[in-house]
């Protein structure tokens, strides 16, 4: 055996039998989901359809951090209400007419669409610390009939998202696999579970411009520091300068949500009103549960030309 001075001891060996993240695949059809698991207990669910993460867990897997709405459908065969849905190639309704995605439903088909699990990889931070990464699927092929027809374009999707120990990110490639170039626009339409809409803050927005959807669409500038919630807010703010958006309660931050390469944020919680008249929002009074933080490229449209490649996303940080 060669002697080295700094032979590492047997309790600094390289964790090779330790236990790793667990990666199973759940459920059956529509239903089906992947979960993947830390040794330390923190966990994430991704459901198939839509590529929607469902639940993420933090602080040991005590602390469930995004909101899902009892009658969420979850089968595959409607946009889940809650979670991180994705949003492509249109956010909110498409344009009326003469634009590629002018056929799409609201949001687009991402969200809608069953994708395809191509596969996990572990890694290990300089902290020592386990974490896991899911990669997701979506090109052409995987379209419904209606979908392919409405956006005749070949394109390649791989959606990445990562469980650490306090973060999650998520990150989508979009590829142009065609002929000709296209025009999209992307966002995670994050739902964030709170303790109390009453008590919360947004901060990281000030000095943005903002469409007001609430007021017909008006454009507005963002003056207080802190967003509060007293009814229905339905907002786009664009080419925000600052990465971090903030979600504090009580005063407190209680989410980090960093931009990667992606510069519009909407918030969105639809108050008394039009959560009850969401059929699939449940329970009627969950708008005091929940905040939209939602991250993403759709002021104006992304283009890509042949062959040409595009990546954005983001990570949010639970501070429990
Ligand atoms: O009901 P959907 O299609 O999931 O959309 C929910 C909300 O999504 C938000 O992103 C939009 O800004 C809102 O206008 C919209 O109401």
């Amino acid at each position: 055996m060669v002697e080295r001075a700094n032979r590492p001891s047997n309790l600094s060996a390289p964790k090779a039998s330790a236990p790793g993240p667990q990666v199973d695949i759940v459920g059956q059809g529509g239903s089906q989901k992947v979960v993947a698991t830390l040794p330390s207990g923190e966990s994430v669910e991704v459901l198939l359809f839509g590529a929607t993460v469902t639940s993420w867990k933090s602080n040991g897997g005590k602390t469930e951090n995004l909101w899902l709405s009892e009658k969420a459908d979850l089968t595959g065969s409607k946009a889940v209400r809650g979670g991180v849905p994705v949003v492509f190639p249109v956010f909110g309704p498409p344009p009326k007419s003469g634009h590629a995605t002018s056929s799409l439903p609201q949001h687009g088909f991402a969200r809608s669409s069953r994708w395809e699990f191509l596969g996990k990889s572990d890694t290990e931070d300089a902290l020592d610390s386990d974490s896991v990464k899911l990669d997701f699927g979506l090109d052409r092929s995987g379209l419904s009939e209606d979908a392919r027809k409405a956006w005749p374009l070949d394109f390649g999707l791989v959606y990445s998202v990562t469980l650490s120990k306090e973060s999650l990110q998520t990150v989508i490639t979009v590829r142009n696999e065609g002929e000709e170039s296209f025009e999209f626009q992307f966002l995670l339409h994050t739902y964030f579970k709170i303790q109390d809409i009453s008590k919360v803050s947004v901060t990281g927005l000030s000095g943005t411009e903002y469409v007001d959807k609430v007021l017909d669409a008006t454009t507005h500038q963002q003056k207080d520091n802190a967003i509060k919630f007293t009814g229905e807010v339905d907002r786009v703010y664009k080419a925000i300068p600052q990465d971090t958006t903030s979600i504090l309660e009580d005063g407190k931050p209680r989410f980090d949500v960093i931009r990667d390469n992606v510069k519009d944020t909407v918030t969105w919680n639809p108050w008394i009103e039009k959560a009850k008249a969401m059929g699939d929002f449940s329970p009627d009074d969950g708008y005091k549960n929940m905040v939209c933080v939602e991250v993403g490229a759709v002021d104006g449209w992304q283009k890509l030309e042949k062959g040409e490649v595009w990546e954005g996303g983001m990570l949010v940080k639970s501070l429990l």
